[in-house]
């Protein structure tokens, strides 16, 4: 694991965040228009590659490379814990969040292993020291400087040399909040965005339901404020995924999203600006059901549907060697000239 770098920009007010979430830089056409030109030449049936093709393009736009490169792709995870799991809305001990960053450092997770395969290097960053968020039936998850602070540290995180960021979390309770955050940045009851998270039965999903519908009903000012809604439902590890996400837009790094809790902490960037997170692709659909739905509000086409339902970037990580093949083509290939081969007619 490596040490986070440490904090060069600071969001001192929800003002300079909403700023900094708005004007956003875009990315590099003319190295796009490069690579659809090169991409053209190959050898292959325009358009045969399908989805690696583009991801080609979108991999060069962000980097502002003719040709892009996955040489630094840093994998960073954060941790946090939520007060709501008191509701009895996980299977789990809040505990085993603090357990499982130990186990990450031991390298014993499942993400160790995916981002030795992914050639990935991977930061675990606990939050908060792993304290709970306030329990947001009751009161917002986090007052506004903790969430400002939460931000902050993962815009810390991300390192400028850095070719391709994936983003994952771990935390007992936060599909909860995701959940939350999705009724409250997109609409709907606790019914259409409740799901199993980390094992719940149909009942422990049911009463997962009222829990949200509860808090929704306990919160007034989120409205119409895709961050106040960040604050009052999500969790330090989503506000620290956001700022991540919102720094890798400002230093023009493409983005691996995970999954579920991960799309949910990055969706105020898209409920704030159209394309804010046109930086981003989704890696998976995750099992959670209501991933589906939250990636239709985003606007974003999951890459992989394997049924995962982990969290903890393993999702973003198994979609590296995919990108890696759709670069590995590109750079690879022939062109029909220098291949000999005949255009077609
Ligand atoms: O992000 C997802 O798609 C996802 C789906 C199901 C479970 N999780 C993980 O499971 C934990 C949260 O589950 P829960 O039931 O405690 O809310 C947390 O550590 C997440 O990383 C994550
Ligand atoms: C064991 C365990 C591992 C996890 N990794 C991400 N979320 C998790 C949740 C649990 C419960």
């Amino acid at each position: 694991m490596q040490v986070p770098s440490g904090a060069t920009t600071n969001f001192s007010g929800m003002a300079d965040l909403h700023a900094a979430c708005v004007d956003l830089p875009p990315a590099d056409e003319t190295a796009r228009m490069a690579i659809a030109a090169r991409e053209a030449t190959l050898t292959k049936p325009a358009g045969s590659l399908g989805r690696l093709e583009e991801l080609t393009a979108w991999l060069g736009a962000w980097q502002g490379r003719a040709v892009p490169t996955l040489e630094r792709v840093r994998i960073v995870i954060f941790a946090g814990n939520h007060g709501v799991v008191r509701q009895g809305v996980s299977p789990w001990p809040a505990s085993v969040t603090a357990q499982m960053v130990g186990n990450f450092a031991a390298g014993g997770a499942a993400i160790n292993q995916l981002a030795r395969v992914a050639d990935a290097s991977l930061t675990v960053v606990p939050m908060a020291d792993l304290a709970p968020t306030e329990d947001f039936t009751v009161a917002p998850a986090m007052t506004t400087p903790a969430f400002l602070h939460a931000v902050t540290t993962g815009y810390a995180t991300v390192d400028a040399e850095t070719d391709l960021l994936c983003v994952g979390e771990m935390g007992i309770g936060n599909t909860t909040a995701a959940a939350a955050l999705a009724a409250a940045l997109f609409g709907g009851s606790g019914r259409d965005w409740a799901g199993r998270g980390a094992g719940l039965d149909a009942d422990g999903v049911a009463h997962k339901a009222v829990v949200i519908d509860r808090a929704l009903a306990q919160h007034e000012a989120y409205r119409d404020d895709p961050l106040m809604a960040a604050r009052i439902f999500g969790g330090y590890e989503m506000a620290a995924m956001l700022g991540a996400v919102l720094a890798a837009r400002h230093r023009r790094i493409p983005v691996l999203l995970d999954g579920f809790v991960c799309s949910a902490a990055a969706a105020p960037l898209r409920r704030l600006h159209a394309t804010g997170l046109a930086h981003t692709r989704l890696s998976h659909r995750s099992a959670e059901a209501a991933h589906h739905a939250l990636a239709r509000y985003m606007g974003v086409e999951p890459l992989l549907d394997l049924g995962l339902r982990l969290g903890e970037a393993s999702g973003a990580a198994l979609a590296v060697p995919l990108l890696r093949a759709a670069l590995a083509c590109h750079t690879g290939m022939a062109s029909f000239a220098d291949a000999g081969v005949s255009e077609r007619t």
